[in-house]
């Protein structure tokens, strides 16, 4: 069976635990079971810590997992990314009391409190720089408070952590980070229950990337029509049973829905319809 990794706590674990329902894979926690067995799909999920996921990855011992990049990049893991799923979107920043005027550049000598103390270790070498690292589990941004650091190294999301803890980002963000999919190297791909993974997942996060429009416009409009829904190969006409009239039905990047009705609208279309995808193959 296909030994797949999945976060167990965190900011990852609701959001991957849904996607990976959404692809149709029996993934239901009722309790805090560390395992789950989907025997139609001949896979079997474990519940770890996001932190530890790349280690069990680079080590075989899970055939695939799905954790941060951020997360695997302090880990030092050797893994490799198959595809990045869109979720628990965040940026790796230094932050400093709201009123200090300290850059990056200036951090020699400087504590930096930290739960990716590997990351802030190449960026300080990356800068020439040698700072004393200070390495906590999490609630980070307490510590220049409490006196045991004077800035931090943190995963930023909202950025309302940072304010409440009166501190500040500073300079540009070490790195940016999502979830992503990993496993320890890329023939793992040609195993089918692997490739089926990738392929539903795949499916679910280009579909929430995706609306469906469709709409009817006058058949001497249809050319600038389909210029502003071109769709991903080509959308789909149909005449109307009106005469002069054209029915057009495309995929649409889900940012443009407005603005594309705003012009479609312009053009004369009619009936306009924008519908969500739930899971497509391209
Ligand atoms: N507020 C956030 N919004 C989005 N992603 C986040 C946020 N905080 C952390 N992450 C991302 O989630 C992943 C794991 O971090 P998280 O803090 O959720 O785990 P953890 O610290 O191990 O668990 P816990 O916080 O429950 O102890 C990282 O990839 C990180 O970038
Ligand atoms: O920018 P924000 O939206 O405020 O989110 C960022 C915060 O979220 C995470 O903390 P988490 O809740 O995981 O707690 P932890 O520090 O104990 O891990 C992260 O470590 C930041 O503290
Ligand atoms: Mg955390």
């Amino acid at each position: 069976m296909l030994k797949i990794a999945v976060p167990n706590k965190g900011s990852l674990s609701e959001v991957s635990i849904k996607l990976i329902k959404e692809a149709g894979y029996k993934c239901r926690r009722d309790g805090r079971e560390l395992t789950l067995t989907d025997v139609d799909n001949n896979v079997e999920f474990y519940f770890l810590r996001p932190r530890d996921i790349a280690i069990y990855v680079a080590k075989g011992i899970m055939d695939v997992g799905i954790t941060g990049k951020d997360l695997v990049a302090d880990s030092e893991a050797a893994v490799v990314e198959l595809l990045s799923l869109g979720i628990g979107k965040s940026r790796f920043f230094y932050a400093v009391p709201k009123e200090s005027e300290l850059t990056p550049d200036e951090f020699d000598g400087v504590r930096i409190a930290t739960s990716y103390p590997n990351i802030v270790k190449s960026d300080m070498q990356r800068r020439g720089l040698t700072s004393e690292i200070i390495k906590l589990d999490g609630a980070v941004e307490i510590s220049v408070k409490l006196g045991v650091a004077d800035v931090i190294a943190d995963v930023v999301e909202s950025g309302k952590t940072l304010v409440a803890a009166g501190l500040r980002t500073v300079g540009e963000p070490i790195m940016k980070s999502e979830a992503a999919v990993f496993c320890r190297n890329r023939e793992l791909l040609n195993r089918r229950e692997v490739g089926l993974f990738i392929e539903r997942l795949r499916g679910i996060i280009v579909a929430r990337e995706y609306k469906m429009i469709e709409y009817d416009v006058l058949e001497e409009s249809l050319e600038r029509a389909c210029g502003l829904t071109p769709g991903i190969e080509s959308p789909t006409v149909s005449p109307l049973s009106k005469k002069g009239w054209i029915a057009v039905k495309a995929m649409i990047s889900r940012k443009q829905v407005n603005s594309v009705m705003d012009d479609l609208t312009e053009l004369g279309a009619k009936g306009i319809i924008v519908t969500d995808i739930h899971t497509c193959r391209l």
